[in-house]
């Protein structure tokens, strides 16, 4: 039986560990992850079949090794994993937003036995954390691959086959090709989704009604800075030579506009907007990615046909609104997890404490 190790249990590894179960049955899929609250979750899920207690032990054995951390983290595991007597023939991938730092460092740190694929589905959302995993995140998505020079056509093959049930496109390019390309249409908006934050968050002083009216146009272009973190910065950082790059023509494509307005130049305006239009309506629409911010919250709940009624009737009778709820999948079928989203924290903490009033299901917020 096929072994698929997955180092980084968050909702990319979580993701694509629920797309190759649902693809291959009898594969045996076994997780790690730093936060033992993700490895729990992860197994209450039945996202993987059993956990490691370590890297070496889950990576000695394995036939597919999937690296699902942030970037700076798969750097620290490539150079763990070239320390390891690790199965000839193995296959490593990863899933991180950059390619170039990742691929070069692999090719120095990893013996020739073993083969090294980039990879990055190109699709995901604002959301961190296994509980956020779905099977259909990358459908219709592109998964970019980055195989060294010298690996062969039949393991990337191999590759393609164990992730079909991503629904992914796949589009094999160099790592320089995947980290210009990615640099402007996902890292550089990032910096600039942040800054149009700070930018709004600083004149709250003067007006503090900016934030009620901040709403329609303005979360849409922001809402990637709603994102991890800690996940963005090594993305930025490990693409730091496009994005210098970018900030160079961006900085020049600005004081452009600038002038067109300090001229009060009305006909060259019409054209950048009306060619930004023309060129942004050709864009081939994408179903997938786009997830809208909630509050969720987490309920343990035996797996019975009344139980999202008799959880959505408490919350009723408290007046408190929820904009979704969906019962995880599970594989044991015997205890589901229940996530309700709310409009806010402040009712989500109301939910939470109306829940462990009437019931005794645990409730946790992740
Ligand atoms: N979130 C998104 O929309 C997308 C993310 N990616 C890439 O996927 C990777 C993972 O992102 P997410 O799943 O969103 O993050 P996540 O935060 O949901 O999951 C990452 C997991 O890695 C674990 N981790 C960190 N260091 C570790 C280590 N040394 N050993 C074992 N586990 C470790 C964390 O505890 C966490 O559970 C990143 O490299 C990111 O660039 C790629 C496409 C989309
Ligand atoms: O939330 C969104 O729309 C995203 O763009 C998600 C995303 C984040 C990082 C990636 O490397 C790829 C996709």
């Amino acid at each position: 039986m096929e072994k698929v190790f997955i180092i980084g249990l968050g909702l990319i590894g979580g993701s694509i560990s629920r797309a190759i179960k649902k693809e291959h049955p009898s594969v045996q899929l076994v997780g790690y992850d730093i936060k033992n609250d993700q490895v729990q979750m992860a197994k209450k899920l039945g996202i993987i079949d059993q956990s490691a207690e370590s890297i070496k032990e889950g990576a000695e054995s394995a036939d597919v090794i999937i690296i699902s951390t942030p970037v700076e983290q798969t750097l620290n595991v490539l150079t763990f994993l070239g320390e390891l007597s690790l199965k000839e023939g193995v296959i490593i991938t990863d899933v991180g937003s950059t390619k170039k730092k990742i691929v070069d460092h692999a090719s120095f740190s990893l013996p020739k036995t073993v083969t090294f694929i980039g990879g990055h589905p190109m699709a995901g959302s604002h959301k961190s954390g296994v509980a956020a995993a779905k099977t259909h995140l990358f459908e219709n998505a592109f998964y970019i691959l980055t195989p060294g020079s010298n690996e062969r056509p039949e393991k990337i093959e191999q590759l393609k086959k164990l992730l079909k049930g991503t629904k992914a496109q796949f589009i094999v390019m160099t790592p320089e090709e995947h980290d210009s390309i990615t640099g402007v249409i996902s890292h550089f908006p990032h910096l600039i989704a942040a800054s149009l934050v700070h930018q709004a968050e600083k004149k709250e002083e003067m007006f503090p009604i900016i934030k009620r009216l901040a709403a329609g146009g303005f979360r849409d272009i922001t809402r990637i800075a709603s994102s991890n973190p800690v996940m963005w910065r090594d993305i930025i950082v490990h693409n730091h030579d496009v994005l210098i790059k970018l900030f160079d023509e961006w900085i020049q494509e600005m004081k452009q506009i600038k002038q067109f307005i300090e001229k009060l130049d009305k006909e060259q305006l019409y054209t950048y907007f009306e060619k930004a239009k023309t060129y942004r309506d050709g864009l081939p629409e994408r179903e997938k990615g786009a997830i809208p911010s909630f509050y969720d919250l987490y309920v343990d709940v035996p797996d019975y046909p009344g139980v999202i009624s008799e959880i959505t009737g408490y919350l009723a009778k408290e007046e408190i609104s929820i904009t979704n709820i969906r019962i995880l999948e599970t594989r044991e079928e015997i205890f589901g997890v229940l996530r309700i989203s709310f409009q806010s924290d402040e009712d989500r903490m109301k939910a939470k404490q109306c829940i462990d009033r009437y019931t005794n299901y645990e409730t946790y917020i992740l």
